[in-house]
C-alpha cells in the first residue's frame, strides 16, 4: 500500500524474459531503478534493450519473472485500480466521433470514482487522495488548441492530435504518467512545441513522467534524469541527472552545457551499442 515519503517508483532487481531455455530473449535483466515524485525521467537505449517492456511493467501490463516494481509503494495492479498512472501510446487513441472536448472531458467523467479508490489505499494525504480536477477547456487553451475545442480528431493534424492525448492523460491527474516516444512520428518543429507544452503541464501539474524517447536531446532538454539501457539482456547501464536550469526554453539549445549532456549520452549510447555488437 501506498506510503508516504516512498518513491514515485522503484524496481529491485527486475527480470523478464520471452521464451524458455537458451533461446530466450532476457528483455530486462537484474534492473533497479528509483524515481523521486514529481520527476522527469527518460528512459534512452538501442531498439530493444527492454525501453517498452519496463514501461509494461510500470503500468502493469505484464508481470517481472523475477524482481519487483512498486509505484508509490504499491504494486502497478493495486495502481492502476486507483488509476494512478496515465499512459501515452506512441499514437493517439482519440475517439473519432467525439469532438476534442468531449474526448478529454469523457474520461474524467468515468473516472471519478477513482479519486475515492486513491482515498481507500493506506498512506494517502487527503489532498493526494482527491487530486483536483484540472479545467480540461483551460488546459486545451494552454496546449494551443483553443480553436479545436469543437473539432472531431480527424479535422486535426498529427501533432495536434497527439497534444489532445497528453491534455486527456494529464487531465485525470495521473501520480505517474506513462509516455513511450509520445512524439516520434512529428516532424521537429511540432516536437520542439509539444515538447513545451508538455513542460509546461508537467510544471503545472506535478506530475511524475516516464517518458521514453530516441532522442538525445529531447531527453537532456525534458528530463531531470536520462536513463541509458543497453540489449542483450536489456539493462540499465547508467543513470545521468541533467542539471540544467528550468524552465528549457529555446535559448537551451544554444548553450554549451546543453551540448555537453549530448556528447555524455551519445557516448554512453555507443558503448551500449558496441557492448551489444561485441
Ligand atoms: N511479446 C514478446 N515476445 C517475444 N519477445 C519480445 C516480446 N516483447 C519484446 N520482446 C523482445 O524483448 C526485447 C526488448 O523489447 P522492447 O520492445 O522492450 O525493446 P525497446 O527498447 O522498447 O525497443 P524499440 O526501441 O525498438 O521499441 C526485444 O529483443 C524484443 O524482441
Amino acid at each position: 500500500m501506498k506510503v508516504p515519503g516512498t518513491p514515485a517508483l522503484e524496481l529491485r532487481s527486475v527480470r523478464r524474459a520471452y521464451g524458455f531455455g537458451p533461446s530466450a530473449t532476457v528483455a530486462l535483466d537484474d534492473v533497479s531503478l528509483t524515481v523521486r515524485p514529481g520527476s522527469f525521467v527518460s528512459l534512452i537505449g538501442p531498439s530493444g534493450c527492454g525501453k517498452s517492456t519496463l514501461l509494461r511493467l510500470v503500468a502493469g501490463l505484464e508481470q517481472p519473472d523475477r524482481g519487483d516494481v512498486r509505484v508509490h509503494g504499491v504494486t502497478p495492479a493495486e495502481a492502476c485500480a486507483a488509476k494512478m498512472i496515465g499512459l501515452v501510446p506512441q499514437t493517439p487513441a482519440l475517439l473519432p466521433w467525439m469532438s476534442v472536448l468531449r474526448n478529454v472531458t469523457l474520461p474524467q467523467k468515468i473516472n471519478r470514482g477513482a479519486a475515492k479508490r486513491r482515498g481507500r489505499i493506506a498512506g494517502f494525504t487527503e489532498r493526494e487522495s482527491a487530486p483536483a480536477a484540472p479545467d480540461m477547456r483551460e488546459l486545451l487553451v494552454k496546449a494551443g488548441l483553443g480553436e479545436a475545442l469543437h473539432k472531431l480528431p480527424a479535422q486535426l493534424s498529427g501533432g495536434m492530435r497527439q497534444r489532445v492525448a497528453i491534455v486527456r492523460a494529464f487531465g485525470l491527474r495521473p501520480d505517474m504518467l506513462v509516455m513511450d516516444e509520445p512524439f516520434s512520428a512529428l516532424d521537429e518543429f511540432t516536437r520542439e512545441s509539444l515538447q513545451d507544452q508538455l513542460l509546461d503541464l508537467w510544471d503545472e501539474l506535478k506530475t511524475t513522467v516516464l517518458f521514453v524517447t530516441h532522442s538525445v536531446s529531447e531527453a537532456v532538454r525534458l528530463s531531470d534524469t536520462v536513463v541509458v539501457m543497453a540489449p542483450k539482456p536489456g539493462r540499465i547501464v547508467e543513470s545521468i541527472e541533467v542539471d540544467l536550469p528550468r524552465p528549457r526554453g529555446e535559448r537551451l539549445f544554444g548553450e554549451h552545457r546543453f551540448h555537453e549532456y549530448e556528447d555524455l549520452i551519445r557516448d554512453r549510447l555507443r558503448r551500449a551499442w558496441h557492448s551489444d555488437a561485441a
